[in-house]
């Protein structure tokens, strides 16, 4: 089993600069200045983790490279292009950027487009792409939600236009909307996007079940919101009852998860109550469905999660999974994190995956 590993320093260096936390620091509106939520840290212990713990040994590290203009330009246009050169803000007051911004990002998305390569190429079976910052917010036009690139949807884009790569599957598990990649594939039959999200919290207003895909892409389009404090139950059901069996209707040639790990027990930007043994079941449900489905083709694209001290443990424990560890770390907050009570499937959440279970039928 090989896993391909990207990341790279740089992705420390993108600098979100000091607001308060969330929103731009004002002391009028008492909002003292703070680091960003989408700074350096999470993801750079990630890395220290799995270099640490040695799990890199058993990883393939490949390295990224720079997205060019034509890659980028089969999903944004030129104008948000010309603005993250120029610009300090990715386009929605929200997502700030340094200087040399632009850089880093063309490096994330290139990170996920070297991943998706490299799995498609059968120079691995499968792959992580530890990428910064995120991307699966970002629209043709504007940045949002901390992201400046669509990386997963520009790699999409890439692998159909020089591998020939047909039906691609697009798995969300950030706790936040998938709003970007399903808005680039909306009316295309061949790009399936499931999102798994926390209902109603960012994008505000999105992640209906309701929103379906348009035209030839009805269908393509699947939306499991869930209710507040969901945690490795709710979950499990919904990937056993709605992610893996849209996986099965779908019959990818490549999956892709936008791996995201504010749905996790401790996160700021969300309330669900997902541990790392709970990141690493949902990621061997997609591993075993795309070992089934597509040969085990399948990259997982870091996305969202916020908290220094877990998201660790919870990426670490996908990292395991992808590279088939049978001895994995264990999680020291298993015993606070674990036995939350609520934990199991609760009936309001059984109610909401009921319902998107109805949307399988109309997967093109
Ligand atoms: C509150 C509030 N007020 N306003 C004006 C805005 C714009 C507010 N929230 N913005 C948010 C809230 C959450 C995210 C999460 C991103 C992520 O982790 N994605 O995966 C991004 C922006
Ligand atoms: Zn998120």
């Amino acid at each position: 089993m090989a896993t391909g590993y990207v990341y790279h320093e740089l992705y420390g260096w993108h600098d979100t600069g000091t607001h308060a936390g969330l929103l731009p620091a004002d002391p009028r509106r008492g909002l003292q200045p703070h680091r960003h939520f989408e700074n350096a840290e999470a993801k750079r212990r990630v890395h220290e983790l799995v270099v640490v713990s040695g799990l890199i040994d058993r990883l393939t590290r490949l390295r990224p490279r720079p997205a060019s203009d034509e890659e980028i330009l089969r999903v944004h246009t030129a104008a948000h292009l010309a603005r993250l050169a120029s610009g300090s803000d990715a386009g929605d007051g929200g997502s700030p950027f340094g200087p040399g911004g632009l850089d880093i990002a063309r490096l994330a998305a290139g990170g996920v487009i070297a991943a998706a390569e490299s799995v498609v190429d059968g120079e691995v079976d499968n792959a992580y792409a530890l990428v910064r910052p995120p991307g699966h917010h970002a629209l043709p036009d504007t940045g949002m939600g901390f992201c400046l690139l669509a990386n997963i949807a520009i790699a999409v884009a890439a692998v159909r236009a020089t591998r020939g790569v047909r039906r691609v599957a697009v798995v969300d598990i950030d706790v936040h909307h998938g709003n970007g990649t399903q808005a680039v594939f909306a009316a295309d039959p061949d790009v399936l996007t499931v999102s798994v999200h926390q209902e109603r919290v960012f994008p505000p207003d999105s992640g209906h079940r309701t929103e379906r895909g348009e035209g030839a892409g009805f269908g393509s389009a699947v939306n499991v919101p869930l209710p507040p404090g969901t945690g490795n139950g709710g979950y499990a059901a919904a990937m056993a009852r709605v992610v893996v069996p849209a996986l099965e209707r779908f019959a990818p040639d490549l999956v892709i998860v936008a791996a995201g790990y504010d749905a996790g027990a401790t996160d700021p930007l969300a309330r669900m109550m997902v541990t790392a043994s709970g990141f690493r079941a949902i990621a061997s449900s997609l591993i075993e469905a795309a070992g089934r489905l597509c040969a085990g083709r399948i990259v997982f694209a870091h996305e969202g999660g916020y908290d220094p001290v877990y998201v660790p443990f919870c990426a670490h424990a996908v990292i395991e999974a992808l590279a088939g560890v049978t001895d994995p770390l264990p999680d020291p907050f298993s015993p606070n994190f674990d036995f939350l009570a609520g934990q199991d499937l609760q009936p309001h959440q059984e109610e909401a995956i009921a319902a998107a279970e109805a949307l399988l039928a109309d997967i093109p």
